[in-house]
Formats: C-alpha cells, structure tokens, sequence
C-alpha cells in the first residue's frame, strides 16, 4: 500500500455550537482519487477548505505527507502553524471552485499565468508557456485572450481547472465543480476532470453531486453524513451494495431525483 498524503487525524471543526466535522479519520494514498458525496450540510465543502487553508480546524491534526498543514512542530511538540507555514502547505494543493472564482478584470491566460508568476516567481514567458499548454489540455487554446464574462460557465470552469493546475499541485480539489452550470455544460467539464484522472498521477479529491461521474473516476467514495464518513467503499461496491441504511436512503433519494 503506497503511502498517505492527506490523513485527518481526529479532526473536529465547529462553528460556535454547530460541530461541522466531528472527530473525523480520513486518509487520501497519493495519486488515489477519492470522491465525497453525502447530504447537503454534513461538512463535504467543510473537509476541502480546510485543507485549502481556507477554513480552520478546531481539533485534531491534518497531515499533507509527514507534515502537519495547521500545526508547526517544534521542540517535538505542535505549535499552531504561522502564516508562512500555512502558505508553504497551500502551495502543494490546488482547488476548483463551485462559482469559478476567475479574476473578472483579468483575460484567461493572465488568469492562469497570474499565480505563477507572483507566487510561483516563473518568468512571464515560462507562465504563458504553462498556460498554454494548459489552455490546450482543457481544449480553450482560442480563448486566451477574452475575458471570463465572454465566455460560457462550461469554459469558465475549464478555465478555473488550467488556474488550478498552473501551481503545479499535487493535490487538486474540487467542490461540486459542476453544480453552477446548465444541464448541457457539465459534460465538458466532467470530461476534463475525468480526462485529468485518467491521464496524471495527481492526487484528486472531489466533492460531487454526479454520481454516474463519481461512480466511473474514483478509486473509492465516501459517504458523509454529519461530519463522519458513516460509509466507504470502490464506486462498483458502495452504489451496488451500500451496506448502511442511512447510504441506501441517501442514494435512493439522489438516484430518483434525476
Ligand atoms: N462559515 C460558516 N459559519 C457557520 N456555519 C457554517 C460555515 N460554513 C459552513 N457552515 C455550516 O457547516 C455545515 C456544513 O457545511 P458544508 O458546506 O461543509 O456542507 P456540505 O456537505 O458541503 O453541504 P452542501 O452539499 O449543501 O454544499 C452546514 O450546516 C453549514 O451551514
């Protein structure tokens, strides 16, 4: 068994009374692609920005690899991480969003080469490079130069995906990255990600509403409910043979509404 890359170690997080993320055990093996899926609520979103470091924790310890992402060891004990620490961590993982979050005054390629260059310290030219290289993979090669409101949400997702992968992350995660977008757009954008899995050894963590997609791209899914994983399996397994009752109500549910 190859070796973890994130491990929640007892993780809690609350919101005032509201425990989101409780006492959660959770390990990601690199280059594994791991799908999140469960009800709306039960901390799915929660479990990704803490690892962007966009959300703290309230207990517990994550792990990127041998090092803690909100801790600093020192003299052997756990100290709170500094800003430098967490920035350093957050270098190692990229992440698309629900709503794109692309820089609207910004064209795609200086979306894509605007990282790079300011925290990544590449040369303007090898960024445009990348991002050209990039543009291609997503299939927007022609699109460098508009502008995200001239395009439609399918590119600008697309175009999101390329930002993310610009940092050159090890770790990608994606929050219901189809959720915003019209019926009809999000097969492009799931051929993308799907595309990406097949292709990298990228470590891919997902959160997604699409099971079929789910079903096809991950090497194990985990259903979340109230801030635990109630239930985890290979796709075949967990949407054939879910074994909790609480996972055949949720998929049921899921499965009917479409
Ligand atoms: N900043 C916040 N302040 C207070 N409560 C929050 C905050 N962020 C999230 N929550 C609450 O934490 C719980 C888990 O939210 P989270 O977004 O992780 O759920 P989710 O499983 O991703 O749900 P969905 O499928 O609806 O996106 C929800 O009850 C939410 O209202």
């Amino acid at each position: 068994m190859s070796e973890s890359i994130i491990k929640f170690d007892k993780v809690v997080k609350r919101f005032g009374s509201l425990t989101v993320i409780d006492e959660l055990d959770f390990e990601v093996k690199r280059g594994e692609k791991v799908t999140i899926i469960g009800p709306s609520g039960s901390g799915k979103s929660t479990v990704l920005r803490i690892l962007m470091t966009l959300e703290s924790i309230s207990d517990g310890v994550v792990w990127i690899g041998d090092e803690p992402l909100w801790h600093e060891q020192k003299n052997g004990s756990m100290v709170p991480a500094s800003e430098a620490h967490l920035r350093k961590m957050r270098g190692q993982l990229g992440m698309v969003f629900q709503q794109f979050n692309l820089f609207p005054h910004m064209t795609v390629l200086r979306n894509i080469t605007e990282a790079p260059v300011r925290v990544g310290k590449l040369s303007k030219a090898e960024a445009k490079d990348r991002a050209e290289e990039l543009l291609q993979m997503v299939g927007l090669s022609d699109q460098a130069n508009k502008y995200p409101h001239q395009l439609s949400g399918g590119q600008q997702q697309r175009v999101g995906i390329a930002r993310a992968l610009a940092m050159r992350p090890k770790i990608m995660l994606f929050d219901e990255p189809t959720s915003a977008l019209d019926p009809e757009l999000v097969g492009e954008v799931l051929n993308v990600i799907g595309q990406l899995a097949e292709e990298h050894d990228l470590t891919m963590l997902l959160v997604t509403h699409e099971m079929r997609f789910a079903r096809e791209v991950s090497d194990r899914v985990c259903f979340f409910d109230r801030g635990k994983i109630k239930e985890e399996a290979a796709p075949d397994e967990l949407f054939t043979n879910p074994k909790e009752e609480r996972t055949r109500e949720f998929l049921k549910a899921v499965l009917e509404e479409k």
